[in-house]
């Protein structure tokens, strides 16, 4: 060791002796990675591409790509319902697994990490054990009731008959990009639902002036998933890219916070002089009720990032179902006929549809569920961490701390529960729904860490879905196309090309 120490300090520390040493280093570096994932790996008797088994960079190349879910599905022809899909992850294929994985109270993985909200203060979505979520979950559910939404009908309505006035004037004459138009509109409720604040989103659009608020929701979920990969300093490098459109993109968290912060502190002030809201929005909910971890009020910075994360989950996931739901109506005549008898029998001449009723109509509830079946916007592997002792799938021993889940783009697709036509888009199908159907059916998730906005989810589709369709006939613009409608997959799913612009022609006219 000395003489290798004493040669080293007698060496000429040149630039091509740092490259060397350098390269040297980079070497011994890969070949340790290498043989902890092929050799020492606890997961190496696991099947799948060699790529994946050697490094993090398969996935998230994958994932950048938008099309991790696609390669993946594939996987399973050639190496069976257990693939290796990273060095310590594995997906399963076989949907009997969901209760297992899902309902087993397990831990999610430590990437969620990159989805808290607020500068870096932990959220629902990003909390990794079931009982911190839990605590914060029973704070927020009684919003998502029926009870509690059937009561910000007149809420839903007038941003409902906003949009329609602006289809109206605009839609047959030029094609509207229905992503945006649904994305601002949800944005404008869960305003008042969530922050009790108008937002106006839907106006700016009308009048092609950019949202901040709007811009910042739609960026962040890809700021997240892109946080969560990479190594906390390689993301402090890439924060100070001197690019306009990745700083939105970067900034779209402290933009965010900026935003609601000063919300959140102003309901609070309110609550603590004695103010009582006739109708709680979720930031007074979660602002009076105790932290069941903590046992007191919740923090105030905790109430900023779970406000924050319920507009971020109830946005691009909701605005993604709508789009593609809209853009498979333009293309299905048969469909859209079937949709607006049922609507028309139940709405009559009206312009939006009484809230609760709208639960009873069984077309339009089963051209939802079939969008949500074949659209999901949560497509990929939701994983959780393998618990202590392992576990065995399909024969393949996982052990502690192993990766795993299922991802519902392949359990929609499962020719067992759905048949030989399970890549089609049959709404009818639903009208005879099975308990294989029912077990198969994951657009929410299941378990503890299930949606617990998909009560909000499914009014939000019925009501937009019934004033779109009971309004407007609908047609592709001309560049709008299958495959510029692609699925891209960042965590939550958008249209390749960014867009789905259609013409929307007044029924009436
Ligand atoms: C079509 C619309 C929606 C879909 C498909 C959807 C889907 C999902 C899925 C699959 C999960 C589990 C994610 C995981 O385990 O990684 C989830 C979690 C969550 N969703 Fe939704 N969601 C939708 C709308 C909403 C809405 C409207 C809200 C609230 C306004 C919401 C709030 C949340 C929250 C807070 C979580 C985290 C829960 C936890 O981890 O305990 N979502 N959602």
């Amino acid at each position: 060791m000395e003489h290798l120490v004493e040669r080293l300090s007698s060496l000429e520390w040149t630039s091509t002796n740092v490259a060397l040493a350098a390269a040297a280093a980079l070497t011994v570096y890969t070949l340790a990675h290498l043989f902890r994932n092929f050799v020492l790996s606890p997961i190496k008797h696991v099947p799948g591409p060699m790529p994946a088994a050697a490094t993090e960079w398969w996935a998230l190349s994958h994932n950048m790509r938008g099309n991790k879910y696609l390669r993946v599905h594939e996987l399973f022809d050639k190496y069976g319902p257990v693939v290796r899909t990273g060095p310590s992850s594995v997906t399963l294929r076989n949907y009997r697994y969901l209760p297992a994985v899902y309902q087993g109270k397990w831990d999610k993985i430590a990437a969620y990490d990159g989805f808290r909200t607020n500068r870096g203060c932990p959220n629902s979505f990003s909390a990794i054990g079931q009982s911190e979520a839990q605590g914060k979950r029973r704070g927020m559910l009684p919003q998502y009731a029926t009870a509690c939404l059937v009561e910000w009908q007149d809420v839903f309505n007038s941003h409902l008959l906003e949009i329609v006035t602006f289809l109206r004037c605009n839609g047959a004459v030029k094609p509207v990009d229905v992503l945006a138009l649904v994305a601002h509109g949800l944005i404008d409720i869960l305003g008042e639902l969530v922050l009790d604040t108008q937002i106006n989103a839907v106006a700016d659009f009308a009048e092609s002036k950019p949202n901040p608020i709007a811009r910042a929701i739609t960026m962040w979920p890809k700021r997240g998933t892109i946080k969560g990969q990479l190594h906390p300093l390689v993301w402090k490098v890439a924060e100070q890219i001197p690019h306009a459109g990745w700083q939105h993109l970067v900034q779209a968290d402290s933009n965010l916070a900026d935003f609601v912060e000063p919300i959140v502190k102003k309901a609070r002030k309110q609550l603590e002089e004695g103010a009582q809201p006739e109708r709680p929005a979720l930031v007074h909910r979660l602002s009076t009720c105790t932290n069941s971890m903590l046992g007191e009020r919740w923090p105030e910075r905790d109430v900023t990032a779970e406000c924050i994360d319920h507009f971020l989950a109830g946005t691009e996931t909701t605005s993604t179902s709508m789009t593609y739901i809209m853009y498979t109506l333009s293309n299905r005549p048969d469909v859209m006929k079937r949709l607006q008898e049922e609507l028309d029998g139940f709405m009559g001449l009206s312009e939006v549809p009484d809230i609760q009723g709208l639960a009873r109509q069984p077309y339009l509830n089963a051209v939802i569920k079939e969008g949500l079946r074949v659209f999901t916007p949560a497509l990929g592997s939701l994983d959780r961490l393998v618990p202590k002792g392992g576990m065995v799938f399909d024969g393949v021993f996982l052990p502690e701390g192993t990766a795993v889940g299922l991802q519902s783009w392949t359990t929609h697709r499962d020719a067992e529960v759905w048949g030989d036509d399970a890549y089609e888009f049959k709404p009818e199908r639903w009208l005879a729904e099975t308990q294989e159907m029912k077990a198969a059916f994951i657009p929410f998730s299941i378990g503890g860490r299930n949606c617990p906005g998909q009560n909000l989810a499914m009014y939000d589709m019925r009501l937009f879905l019934a004033v779109l369709a009971r309004n407007f006939d609908v047609k592709p613009a001309a560049h709008t196309s299958s495959s510029s409608m692609e699925p891209y997959d960042l965590t939550t799913v958008s249209p390749t090309g960014g867009k789905c612009d259609l013409h929307f022609f007044p029924r009436d006219s």
